[in-house]
């Protein structure tokens, strides 16, 4: 038996919803060889908000990707809860994906012959599922697509879009949200209700949301935000404002030269 004494505390709190260990992303070979990831050893923290900023190339949808289990890295581990992705088939990975993950990407991925509900409820379609219908309506009440239901992709303005891709995102109650620039094509009143959703999402039925962004008023929405420059972690803080986001980031700039 291990004396008091000697005992390594128990962490505190709940596991991290994701992390990534020693993570390295290598694309390509020779001359085309690019370090996207080196080394980056980070924590998601289940029920909480995180941004993830840094220069353009810094590799921030490499290691949203990667921990996703939508890139397998070159080395390194990712965890989602206590499950080790690299443990996984592709197939297991692929049903992990749909039960516990779900994404917002800036193409938005819409299928064009769908209307809007029926690319809202797909994941749930895909899996022999129905939606809660009160969900659904609290979803799409408040993503303001009550009157857009049954048109199609085409027929739907860029904000439109994204908020059904959004909508989409949050219909099968995943346990964790990766959302890549969701804000990036929108004026800032959209952008700010789907931030306002993103962050009830977290505040009120404990989603973990995980969200690259450039924009600096986006990312103190966050209850964290973390840092890349050249394919490192380099930065992160908690409790973001707008100020001290431009200050990190402007620091940053001065570092690098
Ligand atoms: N499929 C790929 N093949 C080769 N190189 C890639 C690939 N995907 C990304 N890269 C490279 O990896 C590096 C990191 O890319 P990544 O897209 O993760 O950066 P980012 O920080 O998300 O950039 P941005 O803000 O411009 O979207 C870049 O140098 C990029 O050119």
């Amino acid at each position: 038996m291990i004396s008091s004494a000697t005992a390594v505390p128990a962490p505190q709190g709940p596991p991290p919803a994701a992390r990534a260990v020693g993570l390295n992303k290598v694309y390509g070979t020779g001359s085309a060889r690019v370090v996207a990831l080196d080394a980056v050893d980070v924590d998601i923290p289940a029920g909480r908000f995180t941004a993830v900023m840094g220069p353009s190339g810094s590799g921030k949808s490499t290691l949203m990707h990667c921990l996703a289990g939508l890139d397998r890295p070159s080395g390194g581990s990712v965890y989602l809860g206590a499950t080790a992705l690299d443990t996984l088939s592709d197939g297991q990975l692929t049903d992990l994906r749909r039960r516990e993950i779900g994404f917002v990407f800036q193409s938005f991925n819409l299928v064009p012959t769908l209307t809007a509900a029926e690319n809202i409820i797909l994941p749930l379609t895909i899996g022999g599922q129905r939606p809660d219908a009160a969900l659904l309506e609290s979803i799409v009440a408040a993503l303001d697509l009550a009157g857009r239901l049954g048109h199609r992709p085409a027929e739907l303005s860029g904000g439109q879009q994204q908020r059904v891709a959004l909508a989409r995102a949050l219909v099968t109650q995943p346990q964790i949200v990766f959302a890549d620039e969701p804000t990036g094509n929108l004026d800032s009143r959209t952008g700010g209700r789907l931030l306002g959703l993103m962050r009830r999402s977290v505040d009120e039925f404990g989603r973990t949301v995980v969200m690259v962004t450039h924009d600096p008023v986006a990312a103190a929405v966050a209850d964290q935000v973390l840092v890349l420059a050249d394919g490192r972690l380099v930065d992160q803080f908690s409790e973001p404002t707008v100020d001290q986001v431009l200050h990190r980031l402007a620091k940053l700039d001065r570092t690098r030269g």
